[in-house]
């Protein structure tokens, strides 16, 4: 079995690894130096010649010196054969690994070099017919790979070119090639079909070489042979690796150098000796200068000889190359023995850069394409059946998204129709609104809230520009569709509902402490005071709301809702009590200046010398009064950040409240003034009160009691507002639940439903009811500044007379 060709260690020098189709690609190596010497020939035999050489070792060869007539020197080779060694020895470790390189695409060139009659053609034919048994054995072994063998064969006789498988030829040219090299022009090269007709072939060349008679070789070589066997290879599955390894190994048989005197040439033999020692100098001296630092010594006359030019690739080049150097080891030939061991010691010196060849075989690329080109046409005639239904089920879900498509335009172009219809019916309803503005706002009307989709008579034109804007954020606030936000909205309404009865609950009372701990007024007004605190008492009972009640989610807001509708009547009952707070306070005020002008009460007066509050409780008052809406107050702070729903700005009342600091409601502008009433607290009253001048006092009293009941009327105002804020919060949470509930069928019925319209027609829904509840609140502070108004300014001016 014949593996791929390794390359002995001792011979690697500076090489990297060489892989075939891979890895590096060139190798430098030196070429392969072996000496072979045959045995004694019968004619050196018979003139008792002596052996002048000893191969001490495999690749030492010392000169014997039998004489002692000159030094002995020995020559070290990469291997040395004794005459013993056989021709298949000298393949195997002087020319195998070489010659088997060119079957993985590596040039490889042995050749035999020595003088006349030592053996060159002997060795040559052996290491030929060994490298063709092997080559094939491998062939053999190589199934994955198809090989192409070519077999062309030359001559140089006397410096011509000459085919030798066709003579007929003539003389042939040498060419150079910038790929190739140099190439012998018109050299047949003939197809090998096997070993044998390799083989046959081989024969042929043989048979068609110039040999002569010489007075030392019967049947000399005359000229210098060369066999080229060109191996192409490529693996036979993968169609489409188009690249084939492409080598040749170049079999040189040499002419042997020669002496005339011991050839006795003349005439032809002495042209042809003269031809042959001229190219084997030139070859002598390009390996010389190879050896001596190789081309980059100078110039190598490679075309100082047709040989030398044909086997310029081997020398030096891209080639494996091995040389086999015969010796006679007769004392006869010392000297030319002498010629080729030094001619060997050259040699082994010359270095190769071996790569392998690849190419793209023209034949194979046309194959390749052939067979691309008769698959494509396959595939176009006959597409695949899975691509088809592929194809054809993806144009069936495009057409089901275009179809999805177009019904969910159909439903937006619906929504958006509806939401005209409904735009173009508010801006009728705006000019009704407009119309009746310009003639006055209907109480009636403007009281009603609308939460449904119906357009609202209105006009956001009429109130105040700044008011518009709390609304506006107040809307925003609430028009979330988060539920959790939502339940979280009705729960601060609770708590500022209980919170409004507490405060009211609080202010009546220090108004029941006031009046009774004065006994101030008659019988009506303490039982005015007492239904104002039982209907307090009473809201605060309608309004109270389980504390443990936690804040619930997004489940929860349905039942919240439900909730809070059932206290509809509750928010209204509690609007009806506050009313009727005002009118007890009015009661009161009103009993108070009646009383004033009673008899008993001018004398009780008079015998009391008091006023209807102290100075002390004045101010205990005012603070627990204003303690809803002062800024100190927690409540209010909660009112400013959350509700921002105040009475008008131009409220005149509210408005000199809230700038004026608690001190300003102290009236007493002097010292002697606090003095006086201090000590009045701890003393009996009449003994103090002729001291006192009356008329400071008062007007003293009469600031205060001035400015306590605006307080209570503010503050009932504000209750008032609160309430009607609630009512309108209420509401609004109850729009929110059924536009939710609308949403959540639109959802149902129609997944797909765009959420731009619904978003736009609820807002523009609760854009109306902000805008009626803002109206609603404005008439309600409008109605209720004025209702008080009469009443009080009549009473503090019967207080100051009654002063
Ligand atoms: N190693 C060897 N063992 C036995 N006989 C050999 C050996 N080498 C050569 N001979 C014989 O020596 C003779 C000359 O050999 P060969 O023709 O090969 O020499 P050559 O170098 O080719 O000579 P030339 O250069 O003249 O052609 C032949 O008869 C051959 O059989």
């Amino acid at each position: 079995m014949v593996g791929t060709p390794a390359t002995p260690l001792c011979k690697v020098q500076r090489t990297p690894a060489m892989t075939p189709g891979g890895g590096p690609k060139v190798r430098e190596e030196k070429i392969l130096v072996t000496v072979r010497m045959r045995p004694l020939n019968q004619r050196e035999q018979a003139m008792y010649d002596l052996i002048a050489w000893d191969c001490v070792d495999d690749h030492t060869i010392v000169f014997k010196n039998p004489n002692h007539e000159r030094p002995a020197n020995q020559y070290s080779f990469d291997r040395v054969f004794d005459p013993s060694s056989s021709t298949r020895k000298v393949y195997e470790d002087g020319a195998k690994d070489v010659a088997l390189s060119a079957l993985t695409g590596i040039n490889a060139t042995i050749f035999a070099y020595g003088q006349t009659s030592s053996g060159k053609t002997f060795t040559m034919r052996g290491i030929t017919e060994n490298a063709v048994k092997d080559i094939y054995e491998h062939i053999k072994n190589t199934q994955e790979r198809e090989f192409v063998l070519k077999l062309s064969a030359m001559e140089i006789y006397n410096e011509t070119v000459v085919d030798l498988l066709n003579r007929d030829s003539g003389c042939l040219r040498l060419l150079d090639d910038p790929e190739k090299g140099t190439i012998v022009e018109k050299l047949v090269e003939e197809v090998v079909k096997d070993s044998q007709h390799l083989k046959h072939l081989i024969g042929i060349c043989e048979a068609q070489r110039q040999v002569g008679e010489t007075a030392l070789n019967d049947k000399s070589s005359r000229s210098h042979q060369i066999i080229r066997l060109t191996i192409e290879s490529s693996l036979r599955e993968n169609a489409e690796c188009v690249k084939s390894f492409l080598a040749s190994l170049n079999l040189v048989d040499l002419a042997g150098s020669e002496r005339v005197s011991q050839t006795n040439a003349d005439g032809v033999r002495l042209k042809e000796g003269s031809h042959i020692n001229r190219s084997l100098l030139t070859l002598t001296t390009v390996i010389r200068k190879l050896s001596s630092g190789g081309k980059k010594s100078g110039h190598i006359p490679y075309r100082d000889s047709k040989l030398t030019r044909i086997l310029q690739n081997s020398l030096g080049g891209n080639a494996r190359t091995a040389i086999i150097c015969t010796i006679s080891p007769a004392l006869s030939h010392v000297e030319q023995t002498r010629n080729t061991l030094t001619f060997a010691t050259s040699a082994k010196e010359v270095i190769n850069n071996a790569h392998v060849n690849m190419i793209i075989s023209d034949k194979r690329l046309v194959k390749h394409l052939q067979k691309e080109v008769a698959r494509l046409e396959a595939k176009l005639r006959t597409p695949e059946p899975t691509s088809a239904s592929c194809l054809q089920s993806l144009l069936m879900e495009k057409e089901l998204k275009i179809q999805e498509m177009e019904r969910e335009m159909e439903e937006l172009k619906r929504q958006r129709d509806i939401a005209h219809s409904q735009l173009e019916q508010e801006r009728k309803a705006r000019k009704v609104q407009k119309g009746l503005n310009q003639r006055g706002p209907s109480s009636k009307g403007v009281r009603c809230l609308f939460f449904d989709s119906e357009p609202v008579p209105g006009s956001p034109d009429a109130r105040p520009r700044k008011t518009v804007g709390r609304y506006s954020t107040l809307r925003q606030s609430t028009t979330s569709t988060d539920p959790s936000t939502l339940v979280h909205e009705i729960r601060k309404l609770e708590q500022r509902q209980r919170q409004l009865g507490e405060e009211a609950n609080r202010a009546l009372e220090v108004l029941h402490k006031e009046v009774s701990s004065h006994r101030l007024g008659n019988k009506e007004t303490a039982e005015a005071i007492a239904k104002m605190l039982f209907e307090i008492k009473d809201m605060q009972a309608i309004s109270s709301i389980p504390e443990d009640v936690m804040i619930g989610n997004g489940a929860n807001l349905k039942e919240e809702i439900t909730r809070l509708n059932s206290q509809g009547c509750t928010i209204e009952s509690l609007e009806k009590k506050l009313e009727n707070v005002q009118k007890s306070i009015d009661i009161l005020v009103s009993s108070i200046s009646n009383g004033e002008e009673t008899p008993e009460f001018k004398t009780q007066m008079k015998k009391k010398k008091i006023l209807p509050f102290t100075l002390k409780n004045s101010t205990n008052m005012q603070n627990i009064i204003r303690a809803p809406c002062s800024p100190l107050s927690s409540s209010h702070k909660i009112m400013e950040q959350d509700i921002e729903n105040k009475a008008p700005e131009d409220n005149e009342n509210v408005s000199s409240r809230s700038h004026k600091s608690p001190g300003s409601f102290k009236t007493p502008p002097s010292k002697a003034d606090a003095r006086q009433v201090s000590s009045r607290e701890g003393t009996p009253s009449t003994k103090q009160t002729n001291s006192v001048d009356v008329k400071k006092m008062q007007r003293m009293f009469k600031n205060a009691a001035e400015e306590n009941i605006r307080s209570i009327r503010a503050y009932v105002t504000e209750l008032k507002e609160r309430v009607a804020k609630l009512q309108y919060q209420k509401q609004l949470l109850v729009c929110q639940q059924r536009s939710l509930k609308q949403m959540m069928q639109k959802v149902i019925f129609n997944p797909r439903c765009h959420g731009t319209w619904c978003s736009r027609i609820k807002g523009s829904r609760l854009s109306c009811y902000g805008t009626c509840a803002m109206f609603q609140l404005y008439i309600e502070h409008s109605f209720i500044c004025c209702s008080g108004e009469t009443q009080l300014i009549r009473y503090i001016w019967k207080l100051s007379l009654e002063g």
